[in-house]
């Protein structure tokens, strides 16, 4: 396992939609369409929130799981790059950093 793991599972569920396959799920989702692909997105959303509030770990991680590819399949059915999450996240992640860094330094002087 390592960190490449969402970029592998986007570039699959992009093959999916050049290259389709019966009996693929991904398939199935880009068929039905956008509305579709939210109404999951919803769902895995609501069941994330149930398995975190009832506090079973092993579930909160499948329905996370099960978020992240939905949400894999909603930025490839808009034709938004990952790249693009990665980058946004990695420039707040940046931003919020010297923010912090900021902080500890005016309070230091
Ligand atoms: N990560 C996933 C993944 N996570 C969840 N799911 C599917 O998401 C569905 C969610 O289950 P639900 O009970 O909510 O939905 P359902 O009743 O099956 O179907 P709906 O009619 O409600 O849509 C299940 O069918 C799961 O199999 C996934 N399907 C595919 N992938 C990845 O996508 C790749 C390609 O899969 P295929 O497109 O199926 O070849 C796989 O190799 C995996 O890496």
């Amino acid at each position: 396992m390592n960190d490449e793991v969402l970029k592998r599972l986007y570039q699959v569920v992009l093959d999916r939609r050049a290259n389709p396959q019966e009996g693929s799920y991904t398939c199935y989702l880009f068929d039905k369409g956008v509305d579709k692909i939210l109404k999951k997105v919803g769902e895995e959303c609501a069941e994330t929130i149930i398995a975190a509030k009832n506090g079973v770990q092993e579930d909160t991680v499948n329905e996370c799981s099960d978020l992240l590819y939905h949400l894999m399949v909603l930025l490839a059915a808009q034709n938004i790059p990952l790249d693009a999450v990665l980058s946004e996240l990695d420039r707040r992640s940046a931003k919020i950093g010297n923010l912090k860094q900021m902080r500890v330094t005016d309070h230091n002087t």
